[in-house]
């Protein structure tokens, strides 16, 4: 989780923007003085520090002074304190917000500094370090969407619905409610309801005790014992049988197990989150799936995104994915080339984040050198990609173009000088063709 420092002299909008930023996910701590910031920066790793310009004992330009790599800091100004922003930004700040601001402004500002965080991180962990980032930033519409649900779900013992398809990080979304719950210090116990032959079920769920059905050579704790206290990932869940569906419907309802061959009843306190990646609600009115289980289950559900509904998320992921590919093969990649980019960003990926961790992680086995090319990706990839491309091909070289420049903007954060190194024109060109084509950046 990323923290943020905000200073701040006007206690009441800094216990505001602070819950605000916290709904969002971020961890934030509040200063409300020069020295007060000093100090929580000695003590803390901050990632973003928003600070006021006009503050008791010096002012937020001082303070700046003062922070150092990789913080990235934030000035909020008054109306009309352009040169005091601008002051700010020559010494280092990364960007000025003037205040009144809307919520939803602070977040793209905090995103986009920590955006241009998390690049020198990659290639300082891709270089010289084998450490793994913790996951990647993620800045698409759905990813935050997604994101803010699961701050306000994970606090609450609801059980949770997780519909998407294979590999879009049902499983990551499930551990990640686990872990910003209260139930953090239980256990997480994942069952692949779809693996589990029919007859075994109970006993992986319940479990069992020595010598209740052959085979049982050992009392042997179930899923739901070991999850006691912590949550219970049910993955597939469509698959269970039909009479798998009404033994875990009464443990649900009564929040007792009882383990098979045994009379004795164990309580037990249990979240659940399941996943499925098909319809239930068509199993249900099929009758394949119970109505009962599924209302139990479906206390509150979210949708996660396929991969290609979040291609803002695409370069933010393989980034990642490549330190940690990097990291487990002991190699040195640095980055991706542009048609690299490109054939990315045409790609459908059915097998959505998985496919994509395979894709990068081949690539770095197979990369000689410092950079990934198109001659180490999968056929399908490059041969789905051109096809994409050709039936773009009645696109005029002016659509083509204005295409290319705000692909470029967006990749550099909106930095003309390296979008223009990007796409291999000067900055006057660039400058030209975004007054040309009207572009609003
Ligand atoms: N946000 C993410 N950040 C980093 N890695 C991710 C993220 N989401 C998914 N992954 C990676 O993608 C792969 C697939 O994720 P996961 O197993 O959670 O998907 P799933 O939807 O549960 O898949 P399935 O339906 O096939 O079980 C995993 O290796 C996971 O680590």
């Amino acid at each position: 989780m990323y923290k943020v420092l905000i200073v701040e002299d006007d206690v009441s909008f800094a216990r505001l923007l602070s819950k605000f930023l916290e709904r969002n996910g971020f961890m934030v701590e509040t200063g409300h003085t020069g020295i007060q910031a000093e100090k929580i920066l000695k003590e803390h790793h901050i990632d973003v520090m928003l600070t006021d310009v006009r503050l008791p004992e010096y002012d937020g330009i001082t303070l700046l002074s003062k922070v150092s790599a990789p913080t990235q800091v934030i000035v909020m100004t008054g109306y009309a304190e352009v040169a005091i922003a601008v002051k700010a930004i020559k010494q280092g700040a990364f960007d000025y917000i003037e205040k009144p601001f809307m919520p939803e402004q602070i977040l793209t500002v905090i995103q986009a500094a920590l955006k241009s965080n998390s690049a020198i991180n990659v290639q300082t962990n891709s270089g010289l370090s084998t450490g793994k980032p913790q996951r990647p930033f993620l800045v698409s519409e759905a990813a935050l969407v997604l994101e803010e649900y699961i701050s306000l779900v994970a606090p609450t013992d609801m059980s949770v619905l997780l519909i998407g398809p294979s590999g879009t990080g049902k499983e990551v979304t499930a551990k990640r409610i686990h872990e910003t719950s209260r139930r953090k210090k239980g256990a997480f116990v994942a069952i692949d309801c779809g693996a589990i032959p029919k007859e075994l079920a109970s006993s992986e769920f319940f479990g069992h005790i020595k010598g209740s059905f052959t085979g049982a050579i050992n009392d042997h704790i179930g899923s739901f014992e070991a999850a006691h206290e912590g949550t219970l990932f049910l993955d597939e869940v469509g698959n269970l049988s039909y009479g798998n569906q009404i033994h875990l419907l009464r443990v649900l309802q009564e929040r007792k197990v009882k383990r098979v061959g045994s009379t004795s009843e164990i309580s037990v306190d249990v979240r659940i989150i399941s996943a499925t990646n098909e319809d239930l609600k068509s199993a249900v009115e099929k009758g394949t799936f119970r109505e009962d289980l599924y209302h139990r289950l479906n206390e509150f559900s979210l949708q996660i995104p396929s991969l290609v509904d979040r291609q803002d998320d695409l370069e933010a992921l393989a980034n990642y994915f490549l330190t940690v590919a990097n990291a487990d093969l002991k190699r040195n990649v640095v980055g991706f080339s542009d048609e690299v980019w490109e054939i990315f960003n045409a790609y459908g990926w059915p097998g959505n984040i998985r496919e994509l961790q395979n894709v990068v992680k081949r690539a770095v086995l197979l990369t000689q050198g410092d950079v990934i090319l198109p001659l180490v990706l999968p056929k399908e990839i490059k041969q789905a990609s051109k096809a994409k491309a050709d039936r773009n091909g009645t696109l005029s070289k002016a659509e083509f173009e204005k295409e290319q420049i705000l692909t470029a903007l967006k990749r550099t954060n909106y930095n003309k000088s390296k979008a223009a190194k990007l796409l291999q024109i000067t900055r006057k060109t660039l400058y030209n063709r975004i007054i040309q084509y009207d572009l609003e950046v």
